[in-house]
């Protein structure tokens, strides 16, 4: 549904491309994990393929279509739920009566229910909510849009604990086989058991693209008394012992993506070549 080929990007022509030589491919029914230090490039890769920025060589395309060119048949399939945004002084109604008509599988029921689950007040207007309300509403929206292509930065920052866990059952609850998220995070706890794909960006690069079913195929997460034991690609230690990283050796473990993440920002050339 995405796909990305030989992609280079600079914001400007006196700068080094943030950019070069992308290549991704990334399909329906799932939910993509894009990770990254600050400044790896995530949002900006967020906006390349959204089209709110044109490719400086390559390719963008999602369902087929480049998104710079901005074809109404395409931009009603993409949600953005962008970090910052400004809400009108309207009323939740007012605000869906006006932006629902974009997108021809708009879903009011589910709307209703999901601002049911995330307990929003129906009778302010949208700039009266708090924060972590307003991006409520937006990723009540956002599903409710029922696109094929859901783009969502940073979308559980300013939500409480409880809305957190609304909010990964929300999402596991709410999508259709055809529809493809991504998920641009730095709260990877909060995304742990949603996401099913992995992206991680640095200086410019993938430096994984996996499945988490072909990381759990490729490596074992557990808990050691010591880090030296046999194998252990990467440990860090926690109260009362270490958690650690062994290539995997026939058993199952869920994939602690937290753990994963540090090991190959800061883990060994050895580690790396495990999620290549
Ligand atoms: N409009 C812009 N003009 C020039 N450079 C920019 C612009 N926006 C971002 N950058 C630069 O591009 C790089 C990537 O920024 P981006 O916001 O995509 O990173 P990020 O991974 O989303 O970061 P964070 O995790 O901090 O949100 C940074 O070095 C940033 O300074």
């Amino acid at each position: 549904m995405v796909t990305i080929k030989d992609l280079k990007f600079s914001y400007s022509k006196k700068q080094q491309p943030l950019f070069q030589d992308l290549q991704c491919e990334l399909p329906s029914g799932s939910i993509v994990g894009l990770l990254g230090k600050n400044g790896a490039g995530k949002t900006t890769l967020l906006k390349l393929m959204i089209g709110l920025l044109q490719p400086t060589e390559g390719s963008v395309r999602i369902i087929g279509e480049q998104p710079w060119d901005r074809h109404p048949s395409l931009l009603q399939e993409v949600y953005f739920l962008p970090e910052e945004f400004h809400h009108p002084g309207i009323s939740i109604g007012n605000y869906v009566k006006a932006n629902s008509g974009f997108y021809p599988r708009f879903d009011e029921e589910l709307l209703q229910r999901l601002i049911t689950d995330f307990e929003l007040p129906d009778n302010k207007r949208l700039n009266q909510l708090s924060y972590g309300q307003k991006k409520k509403f937006l990723i009540s929206f956002a599903l409710s849009t029922k696109c094929r292509l859901l783009v969502l930065d940073e979308p559980t920052n300013g939500l409480d604990i409880p809305s957190k866990s609304i909010f990964r059952k929300v999402m596991a609850g709410s999508l259709d086989e055809d529809q493809l998220v991504i998920i641009s995070t730095h709260q990877v706890r909060d995304v742990e058991n949603l996401i099913d794909r992995v992206l991680m960006l640095e200086k410019g690069k993938f430096i994984m693209q996996k499945s988490l079913f072909e990381i759990s195929s490729n490596l074992q997460f557990a808990t050691a008394t010591s880090p030296e034991g046999e194998n252990v690609l990467y440990h860090e230690m926690v109260p009362g012992g270490y958690k650690v990283i062994r290539p995997q050796t026939g058993g199952s473990s869920s994939v602690d993506i937290e753990l994963l993440f540090n090991a190959i920002s800061n883990g060994t050339e050895k580690m790396r070549e495990y999620v290549k």
